[in-house]
C-alpha cells in the first residue's frame, strides 16, 4: 500500500447498510484512524431503507462453495463470542424443512454436504426423519401440520436481530470519531477521478459535495446497479414479508420457538419482545425494470430500479403477496391464520448470477471498491464481511474469495440459482404506488 492504514482515507458509500457498516468497523479495528473514514448513506445509521433494517433474519451455515462456509463459519462465531454481536444473536435453532419429494431430496443433498465437510457439521445438525422428531423440536406444532416434513435440526442456527445489530455498529462508529454524511450529503452521485480519468479520488453526492479519499467503497446494496454500470452483473429484487401481533399470551406459548424455513412456503421466526411475528414467503423476487443510465453506461438502459419503502411509505405489495404469505402463515401458524396482517413490507436485495458476491477493485476505475452482490443471503455476514473487503483495499484478499467474487459479466442475474427468473412488479396487480413518486 501506498499509504500506512493509519493515514489512508477510505469513504464507504452505503455505510448505513449491512455490508458498509461491516466494512467501517473493520477500517477501525484494523487500525484506521477514524477521522480518516466517511460513512455515507441516504438515511442514518442503520439506514431505513437498507435491507438489513429489520426484526430478524436467519442464521445458518451456507455450504455452497468454500468461501460461502469459510464467511459463514467465521460469522457464527463472531455472533456467539464477538462482544458487539453477541447481544443480537438469538440462537434457538433452525428448522429447515419439507414434506415435498424434491425439497426432501434437496433437503438430504445438503445433510450429506454436511457431514462430507468433515469438521464436526455433524455434531450440531440432526437429520429429522419422524414426525415425532420434528414435534419433539418445534412442539408448537401439531402432529397434523408437521405430517410428512422431514429436514434439518440445526443447532447453529437462529435468528438475528438485524437492524439493531447495524445500530451497535453505527453508535460503535460514531464513538471512535468516524465522520458521516446523510442525506443529499450521503447520496452517491458520481465517482470523481485524476487527471487521468482512471483514478478514482473520491466521489461528488447529490447535494454538490464532494469528499476525496484514497478508496471509495461502494456498498450500496441493490443500489449498486443503478449508481455504476456493473454491466448486467447484478439484478436488483424485492423480497415481501409482513407481520402479525400477538397477545402476551400468545407470544409467551412461541417464546424460544426455533426458526422454520419450508422453501415452498416462507419461514417465520419467534416473537420479538413486543409480540410481533414476522412472516416471509418464498418466491424468486419481483424485478423492476425501467430506463436508467448508471454512471459509467454509455445510454439509458433497461435496469431493476429499487423503490424504498422508506421513501414511499403507502406502497403496498402485489395481492400475490397476500396470498402466499397468507398461505405461510396458514401452514406455520394456522391458528394465527385470521390475523391482521401488518408492516407488509418490500425489502431489495442484489442478485449475481451464481449468487457470489461481488467485491473487487472496479476494473477500469483504480482505487473504486465494490462491495455488492449480497445475492439475498448476505444479512449473517455482518459481523466478518468488512474485513475481508480490508483484505481486498490492502491487497491480501484470499485468492479463493477474490476469484468468486471478481468482475464478471455474463451470466443470468435475473435468474440466479433461483427457481424462476424474478417477474417484474409492473406485471403484478395490486401493487399500488404513486408513479410519480
Ligand atoms: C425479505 C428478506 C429476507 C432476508 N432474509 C435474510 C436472512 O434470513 N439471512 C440473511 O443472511 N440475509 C437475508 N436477507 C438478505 C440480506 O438482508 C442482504 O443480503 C443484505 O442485507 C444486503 O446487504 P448490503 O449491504 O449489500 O445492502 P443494504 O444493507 O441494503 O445496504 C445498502 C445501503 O446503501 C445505501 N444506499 C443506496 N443508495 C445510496 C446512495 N446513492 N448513496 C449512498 N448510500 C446509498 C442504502 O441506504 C443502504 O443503507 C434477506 C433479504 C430480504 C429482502
Amino acid at each position: 500500500m501506498a499509504h500506512s492504514r493509519a493515514s489512508t482515507k477510505v469513504v464507504v458509500v452505503g455505510g448505513g447498510g449491512t455490508i458498509g457498516s461491516s466494512t467501517a468497523l473493520h477500517l477501525i479495528r484494523s487500525g484506521y484512524t477514524p477521522s480518516n473514514i466517511t460513512v455515507l448513506d441516504v438515511y442514518k445509521t442503520p439506514s431505513l431503507q437498507s435491507a438489513g433494517h429489520d426484526l430478524n433474519k436467519i442464521m445458518g451455515i451456507r455450504l455452497r462453495n468454500g468461501p460461502d462456509l469459510q464467511l459463514s463459519l467465521e460469522s457464527l462465531d463472531m455472533w456467539q463470542n464477538d462482544e458487539l454481536f453477541k447481544p443480537f444473536f438469538h440462537q434457538v435453532g433452525m428448522i429447515d424443512c419439507s414434506s415435498s419429494k424434491e425439497g426432501i431430496e434437496n433437503l438430504r443433498r445438503k445433510y450429506q454436504t454436511l457431514l462430507d465437510a468433515g469438521i464436526g457439521l455433524e455434531k450440531t445438525n440432526v437429520w429429522l426423519e419422524s414426525e415425532d422428531e420434528i414435534l419433539a423440536k418445534a412442539p408448537n406444532f401439531t402432529r397434523e401440520q408437521v405430517k410428512g416434513w422431514k429436514g434439518l435440526f440445526c443447532t447453529d442456527g437462529g435468528w438475528l436481530a438485524a437492524a439493531k445489530a447495524i445500530n451497535a455498529i453505527g453508535i460503535f462508529l460514531q464513538d471512535k470519531g468516524v465522520k458521516f454524511g446523510f442525506g443529499g450529503a450521503g447520496t452517491f452521485q458520481q465517482p470523481l477521478f485524476a487527471a487521468d480519468g482512471k483514478t478514482c479520488i473520491g466521489l461528488e453526492t447529490t447535494d454538490g459535495t464532494k469528499y476525496f479519499a484514497d478508496k471509495v467503497v461502494l456498498a450500496a446494496g441493490a443500489w449498486s446497479p443503478t449508481l455504476v454500470d456493473l454491466e448486467d452483473q447484478c439484478v436488483s429484487k424485492a423480497w415481501v414479508f409482513a407481520h402479525i401481533q400477538l397477545t402476551p399470551k400468545e407470544a409467551d406459548a412461541y417464546k424460544n420457538v426455533p426458526v422454520v424455513y419450508d422453501g415452498e412456503y416462507g419461514f417465520f421466526f419467534e416473537p420479538n419482545e413486543y409480540g410481533v411475528i414476522k412472516v416471509c414467503d418464498e418466491f424468486p423476487g419481483f424485478s423492476r425494470f425501467k430506463l436508467h443510465q448508471p454512471y459509467g453506461a454509455a445510454s439509458p438502459k433497461m435496469i431493476s430500479v429499487p423503490r424504498s419503502h422508506a421513501k414511499h411509505p403507502t406502497d403496498t405489495y402485489p395481492d400475490a403477496s397476500e396470498v402466499t404469505i397468507r398461505k405461510a402463515i396458514a401452514r406455520f401458524l394456522p391458528e394465527f391464520k385470521d390475523k391482521e396482517l401488518f408492516n407488509r413490507t418490500m425489502c431489495w436485495c442484489t442478485d449475481t448470477a451464481d449468487a457470489n458476491l461481488l467485491i473487487c477493485e472496479h476494473p477500469k476505475w483504480k482505487n473504486f471498491i465494490l462491495a455488492t452482490g449480497d445475492s439475498g443471503h448476505s444479512f449473517k455476514l455482518l459481523p466478518n464481511i468488512g474485513k475481508h473487503v480490508v483484505e481486498l483495499l490492502e491487497g491480501s484478499l484470499s485468492q479463493e474469495m477474490a476469484g468468486a467474487w471478481r468482475w464478471r459479466p455474463g451470466g443470468d442475474a435475473l435468474r440466479s440459482r433461483r427457481g424462476a427468473p424474478a417477474k417484474d412488479l409492473a406485471e403484478m396487480p395490486g401493487w399500488k404506488h404513486d408513479a410519480h413518486l
